[in-house]
């Protein structure tokens, strides 16, 4: 199907829509806070195929100018980008955020802690795939420097390193809450498991607190929607 008969079925009966791709690490993290916050009945989907390159092409260059996944479309038709902005958005609808603070304090230090996961692992693993392995194949890849990529992979790696000594004297990444930088820095172990770049064996509490997080229904929901598999097209 595409983008923009999937955009006219899906407007038919829905409130809100997500261009995402089901197995995508990025949108893993909207998934599991639409999970976490009980609003997944009110999405529609709209598969935008990252290997076939369907984010660089014109139609949805429009939906986004960055070309990246995922995106949010409101009923006005109003566009949110970014995994951030869009929990945000998500998380502050009901009045009840759960996922990125309540008071000030705890707002600033999740934003932080957010932004940090992003620099430090997750973006860090995605330059590593885009440029020092083949990433989504030459017709997306079109500029690609191994050197910098494999800087990027350590650099993930110190990531890694650097939340596990966190995480060894908190139970979750921004302190003693579950918050949307537990979901950016479990967006970075689900893109460096698919990319196969291996968490040190010595990180014991980020290994651990990634088990723990294994058990939240919210992830267990997204892990069921990537074992459904690719949406037909
Ligand atoms: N900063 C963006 C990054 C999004 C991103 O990189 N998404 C991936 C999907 S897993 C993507 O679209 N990659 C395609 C590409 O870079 O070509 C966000 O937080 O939403």
């Amino acid at each position: 199907m595409t983008i923009a008969s999937q955009q006219a079925d899906a407007s038919a009966i829905s409130p809100m829509k997500i261009y995402d791709w089901f197995d995508g690490p990025y949108p893993a993290r909207v998934r599991i806070a639409l999970a976490e916050k009980g609003l997944l009945p009110k999405i529609d989907f709209v598969s935008v195929n990252l290997w076939t390159g369907e984010h660089k092409e014109p139609d949805f260059l429009a939906i986004n100018y960055s070309g990246t996944l995922p995106v949010l479309e409101l009923k006005d038709g109003t566009l949110i980008a970014e995994c951030t902005a869009i929990t945000q958005y998500l998380d502050t609808l009901d009045g009840n955020p759960t996922l990125t603070g309540e008071t000030p304090l705890e707002k600033g230090i999740i934003h932080m802690m957010t932004k940090r996961a992003e620099i430090e692992f997750l973006d860090a693993v995605s330059v590593y795939f885009h440029h020092a392995t083949p990433g989504l194949g030459p017709k997306v890849e079109l500029y690609q420097n191994a050197e910098w990529g494999t800087k990027m992979g350590e650099k993930a790696v110190r990531g890694m390193r650097y939340f596990d000594h966190l995480l060894k004297s908190r139970p979750f990444v921004a302190g003693d809450k579950f918050s949307m930088a537990d979901i950016a820095v479990l967006g970075g172990m689900i893109f460096a498991s698919l990319v196969k770049l291996p968490v040190p064996e010595d990180c014991v509490a980020l290994k651990a607190w990634h088990a723990k997080m294994q058990e939240r229904s919210s992830v267990q929901i997204w892990r069921a929607m990537v074992e459904q598999g690719a949406p037909k097209s």
